[in-house]
């Protein structure tokens, strides 16, 4: 019968218990987003030096000029492996790339320097997003735990 039930008349999620699902930021998100993006850039030409660590065969100097290595084959392992908590921490790696690249080649026109310029404007703009939308949902899962502890 149509009349209305006692609970209908209250705001959702009081009595019965549960709340009409909200669309809520994803925190975990920025994992996927991030596995796309390096996706990417390994289809970029630019990154073909990149992709795996310098040989030390090749280059004999490189590791007595460069104190941290890093390459995208190892970002893209590292996340894999679930051993990045954020995006924070990749975005950090990646900058060492670029760095490194900078603090080794031998003047600022070099060939392999150059692909590093392209590659990481491309980069910040994407990595950009991907923060700030991670930063918003830990911010916002965060009062729900709040908002959560008063209600008990
Ligand atoms: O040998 C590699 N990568 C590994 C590769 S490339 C293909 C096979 C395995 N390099 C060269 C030196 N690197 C520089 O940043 C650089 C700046 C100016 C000149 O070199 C890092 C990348």
């Amino acid at each position: 019968d149509f009349c209305l039930q006692e609970e209908d008349t209250e705001a959702p999620g009081t009595s019965s218990g549960h709340r009409l699902r909200q669309v809520v930021p994803d925190r975990d998100a920025w994992k996927e987003q991030c596995k796309n993006l390096l996706n990417y850039i390994f289809e970029c030409e630019d990154s073909e030096p990149f992709r795996q660590p310098v040989d030390p065969q090749n280059y004999p100097d490189y590791h007595g000029i460069i104190d941290t290595p890093m390459d995208f084959g190892s970002v893209k392992k590292t996340l894999g492996e679930d051993r990045y908590e954020n995006p924070i921490e990749l975005c950090k790696d990646t900058r060492l790339i670029f760095a490194n690249a900078k603090a080794y080649t031998p003047n600022k026109r070099s060939k392999i320097y150059s692909m590093t310029l392209r590659l990481s404007a491309f980069f910040e703009e994407q990595i950009r997003t991907i923060i700030s939308e991670y930063k918003t949902a830990v911010k916002s899962s965060d009062s729900h735990k709040r908002a959560a502890v008063k209600t008990q």
